[in-house]
């Protein structure tokens, strides 16, 4: 077994924040030419760090909850993990086969259907045909989606069938490393209890969970520690009751 299963090393990440452009475009060259225009908007961008200088490693099985406060950096920290962004600076590695449920949907294939899908991201995690299959049944059941659901393209289903079918597939297909962002929150209450259930077989077969959420309940119920992001820096890293109660103590009191 690999030491860690997910390793960040002093990641920085920066987003470019075009400037919108008002008036004419014979206004803007013309106030360019009289010098009226600051240095940095006659590139038309901005940069705006998002991630500055973040570092922490997970161990397989370990259940860590990412906590912090709107614009604070979480959800870009899981698009790197997943690889939707390349860091800035810095490295961002994942030891074991990943699944991410990122904003509703984003693992999704929109045109295909929910069968296809499936099968495609099987494929994506090193299955072969047969072993999807063989957890077909299973996935189905636990998203509580019928067969005819599963012959839609899934532009067509709603948030909460994504919801369902994603995290049923994360699940059921192999995944060794889960990040889920904010995914719970959409489920309605049912479906919410079989997810933490089955997050915590998930746990105890020495998986390993990296999830963002503002539900400090939810961090309670299912972390074994928790990373506090505040403006790009990680604030805090440790044990749930710590981290929580000085979260509450700056946030909540
Ligand atoms: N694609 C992008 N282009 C420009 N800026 C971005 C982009 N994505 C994120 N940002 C900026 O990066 C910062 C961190 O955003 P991020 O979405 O990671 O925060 P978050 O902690 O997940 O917030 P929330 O709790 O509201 O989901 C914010 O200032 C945000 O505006």
């Amino acid at each position: 077994m690999p030491e860690y299963a997910i390793e960040v090393e002093n990641v920085v990440k920066d987003f470019r924040v075009y400037h919108r452009i008002y008036g004419s475009l014979k206004s803007k060259v013309t106030s360019l030419a009289k010098g009226l225009v600051r240095k940095e908007e006659h590139s038309g961008f901005e940069i705006r760090r998002a991630l500055n200088g973040v570092s922490f490693q997970i161990k397989p099985g370990e259940a860590v909850a990412m906590i912090g406060s709107n614009g604070s950096g979480k959800s870009t920290l899981l698009s790197i993990l997943s690889r939707v962004y390349l860091p800035t600076e810095g490295e961002a590695r994942i030891v074991g086969r990943m699944m991410s449920l990122l904003e509703l949907g984003a693992g999704f294939h929109h045109e295909l259907t929910g069968n296809e899908n499936i099968f495609f991201s099987g494929a994506m995690l090193g299955l072969m045909e047969e072993e999807v299959a063989a957890r077909y049944d299973s996935i189905l059941e636990f998203a509580g989606l019928d067969h005819q659901a599963m012959d839609l393209p899934v532009r067509m289903y709603s948030s909460g069938m994504q919801l369902r079918l994603a995290f049923s597939m994360a699940i059921h297909l192999d995944a060794e490393v889960l990040l889920i962002d904010e995914g719970l929150a959409v489920g309605d209450e049912g479906f919410q209890e079989k997810c933490f259930r089955k997050i915590e077989e998930f746990k105890s077969q020495g998986r390993t969970i990296l999830m963002v959420t503002h539900e400090l309940d939810h961090v309670e119920r299912l972390a074994d520690r928790v990373l506090w992001l505040n403006k790009g820096v990680l604030e805090q890293d440790g044990p749930v009751d710590e981290v929580l109660r000085e979260y509450r103590r700056t946030y909540f009191s």
